[in-house]
């Protein structure tokens, strides 16, 4: 009892190696993983320069909205720099890396635990967050890393997240020119909607837990932001919900994980569904991933091309900017399985001038 009100210190050296696990990390039965491996779930694997593209990128987000892309144009020993750079972050004594510590209602900075921030069902992982503004406005990735971590530990931090974003933002842009086509509003449509994408890049520190089917590393839940691309590492953890359990999705070295959020599931006005996934830690092996958000400009209105709506097609959601979900995933709800439901929902309990924000 006593222990479920203190604050624990989430220090993955000490952690990962304890057989008992503070109470706060225990999740309930229902939401643990099971001992039984999960399957794998088949995921088509894109090449991007393959004339079929626009049809298996529309197939997968129609079902369940995952799918490996090769051949994307990102430099293998980019993705190596960047694990090796996770690496040298995560392994920083804790007080460095609180240099960097999160803020109450902010989604960027360290996070250990998110001790401070929820009370129970904590996930186990370490992050750190950071905003990468394609139109590059305010602080750059590397000026704030810099500002962050200081020379010695942010300056090649900040060198190569700030290459790694651009190359993300330039894929985010060339699926969208596919998303487009393949939702038939024409390539440009989406891509000059994220031209000025306003994203966040995160990186994922699983360390090993002893207690492995007691908690999770990333809880149940469908991104509230629009196109994940991330990189996992060779352990493995990602599982999607699919078919009615829970699937895993093996670890390719060279291949990234795409996946439609809720943002981009109201663009297409419920045409492609953004998908329940989570990440399970093991007992033997820490576990990286890089996951790159892309999220619109903060005030740009999220609403569908007309072409996606009529009368057999009205409507799913209303007119919002990514300002206010995001705002609603940090101070009023955690994300999970139906966020965008419960952002929608509590819009529409807001007095009416705040309910739609202008339309740039
Ligand atoms: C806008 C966001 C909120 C979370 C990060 C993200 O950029 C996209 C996914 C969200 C998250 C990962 C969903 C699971 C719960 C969460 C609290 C987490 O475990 O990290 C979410 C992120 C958050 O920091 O709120
Ligand atoms: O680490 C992973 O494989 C998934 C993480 C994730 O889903 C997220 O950060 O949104
Ligand atoms: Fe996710």
């Amino acid at each position: 009892m006593v222990q479920q009100q203190q604050q624990v210190v989430f220090d993955a050296a000490v952690l990962s190696g304890e057989t008992d696990i503070p109470s706060q990390f225990i999740w309930p039965p229902d939401e643990s993983p099971s001992p039984e491996a999960a399957e794998e779930l088949d995921v088509p694997l894109i090449d991007l320069g393959a004339d079929e593209v626009v049809r298996l990128v529309g197939d997968a987000c129609q079902s369940h909205g995952f799918f490996l892309v090769v051949n994307h144009g990102i430099d293998a020993a980019l993705l190596e720099e960047a694990h090796r750079c996770m690496d040298a972050f995560f392994t920083l004594p804790l007080a460095e890396k609180q240099r960097a510590q999160r803020r109450a209602g902010d989604s960027c900075g360290y996070a250990s635990g998110f001790t401070g921030r929820f009370a129970s069902k904590l996930p186990w992982k370490e992050t750190l967050s950071f905003r990468y503004s394609a139109a590059g406005g305010g602080e750059g990735v590397a000026e704030y890393l810099l500002r962050k971590l200081g020379e010695e530990h942010g300056r090649r931090l900040g060198e190569v997240y700030e290459r790694y974003c651009g190359e993300m933002s330039r894929l985010s842009l060339e699926l969208m020119e596919v998303l487009g086509e393949s939702l038939g509003v024409g390539r440009g449509h989406f891509r000059r909607f994220f031209e000025r994408n306003d994203s966040i890049m995160r990186l994922n520190y699983y360390p090993a837990c002893q207690r492995p089917l007691e908690t999770l590393g990333t809880g149940p839940h469908c991104d509230p932001t629009s196109l994940t691309i991330l990189h996992q590492d060779n352990v493995g953890g990602l599982e999607v919900w699919a078919e009615g359990r829970w699937r895993s999705i093996r670890p390719r070295t060279g291949a990234l994980v795409v996946n439609v959020g809720d943002t981009f599931m109201a663009l297409s006005n419920g045409r492609y569904r953004s998908c329940l996934h989570r990440a399970v830690v093991n007992s033997r092996a820490a576990r990286r991933s890089l996951a790159f958000f892309l999220c619109p400009e903060m005030d740009r209105v999220v609403r569908p091309p007309g072409e996606l709506v009529d009368d057999d097609n009205p409507r799913e959601y209303p007119d919002f900017t990514w300002r206010a979900l995001l705002d609603f995933t940090q101070r009023h709800y955690r994300a999970d399985m139906r966020t965008l439901q419960a952002f929608t929902d509590w819009l529409q309990r807001q007095p009416q001038p705040q309910l739609q924000a202008a339309a740039t």
